[in-house]
């Protein structure tokens, strides 16, 4: 419901501060610090254990003048601690930021770093303009751009697992999956996803299904993971080709790269291609449908004004809608972690 617009106070008081306006402002500070760190390899270097500011100057190869600041910033964001002289990773930092682990999220950092951070200042340019900000601005197409380096097409593919394993885990947890046999990934990336749900339940076979070009990458990840008898590669287009069958099919961060009416096709196309009683799974930063509270959702939706030249995210309630439109009898929204959200329809 709307709520009621109050004429905004003229006078600072007490309850009325800039603070939080400021912090806004310079959040950009923290997040760079934290990249940069990411980019250095800094907490996959303290993994090895704690080190001092001298020897991390060293084994990085940065200039002094810099690297106390630096490391005490990140002390105080809560990414490293610190006893006596000595730099250690926080918890959380130690798990998810040391790059040889498969817990490793950094990826989608190294991409935010490396791609998002630069194209995000020009964000009002984007806004006055409606046309993306990123590679694309030079008339180049976003993923033939990624896919024509093998070096930022395994970037970006390593990336998408680090963005998409938490919901992965939360996926393989909510979702009934006894009641299934079959899955399909679409635009599987390097298949976190899969690799997830059939290490959480050995009696589920699947496919993941993406261009051509990402094959070797999905399989020698899969192969990791010794999964290769129960998952395949199934190389296509999903606007060119049908899509594969399957019980249920799962589409993770696809439709809000797209214009309405591509995300329409897709999810007719999974329809078809399912079996009755089947399900579509659609999981991605879904907004809530008031679109006041998940603040990442609507940043998301941002960031695909900058990389996209249709695309958007969308609430629950406007993609339950769309399941309905193409045949879909029963559709709910379930929460999985963060700012992420799945929606399921039933044929
Ligand atoms: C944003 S990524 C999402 C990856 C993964 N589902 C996740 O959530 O981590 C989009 C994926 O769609 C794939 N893709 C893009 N266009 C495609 C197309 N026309 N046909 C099949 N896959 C496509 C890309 O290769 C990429 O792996």
């Amino acid at each position: 419901m709307n709520q009621p617009i109050q004429s905004n106070a003229c006078e600072p008081n007490e309850s009325v501060t800039p603070d939080a306006i400021l912090q806004l402002g310079f959040a950009f500070w923290g997040s760079k610090t934290l990249l940069s760190a990411v980019e250095l390899g800094l907490f996959t270097l303290l993994a090895d254990g704690p080190l001092t500011a001298e020897a991390v100057t060293a084994r990085l190869s940065l200039h002094p003048r810099g690297v106390r600041d630096f490391l005490d910033a990140l002390v105080a964001l809560g990414q490293l601690e610190r006893g006596e002289n000595l730099y250690a990773n926080a918890p959380a930092a130690a798990v998810f930021l040391d790059r040889r682990r498969p817990t490793y999220v950094g990826g989608i950092l190294e991409m935010a770093n490396a791609r998002l951070y630069p194209f995000w200042g020009a964000l009002t340019e984007g806004l006055r303009s409606g046309v993306p900000q990123n590679e694309t601005k030079e008339g180049r197409d976003l993923f033939d751009e990624i896919y024509r380096d093998p070096a930022i097409l395994g970037e970006f593919l390593k990336a998408m697992s680090g963005l998409s394993l938490g919901a992965a885990n939360a996926i393989a947890g909510k979702f009934p999956w006894t009641d299934y046999k079959t899955f399909a990934d679409i635009g599987t990336a390097q298949g976190a996803l899969p690799v997830t749900l059939s290490r959480a339940h050995p009696h589920l076979g699947g496919i993941g299904f993406d261009l051509p070009v990402v094959r070797a990458h999905f399989e020698a990840y899969v192969a990791q993971y010794g999964l290769a008898e129960r998952l395949s590669f199934r190389a296509g287009d999903f606007f060119a080709d049908p899509l594969p069958a399957a019980d249920v099919l799962i589409m993770g961060h696809i439709l809000h790269d797209w214009g309405l009416d591509k995300k329409r096709m897709l999810i007719r196309k999974a329809y078809e291609a399912l079996p009755f009683g089947g399900a579509l799974i659609i999981y991605d930063s879904v907004i809530d449908d008031e679109r006041r509270r998940n603040a990442f959702g609507l940043l998301m939706s941002l960031n695909m004004l900058i990389e996209t030249r249709e695309g958007f995210d969308f609430t629950g309630a406007d993609c339950m809608a769309w399941f309905k439109e193409a045949g879909f009898v029963e559709t709910r929204v379930e929460p999985l972690v963060g700012p992420d959200s799945m929606v399921i329809g039933i044929k």
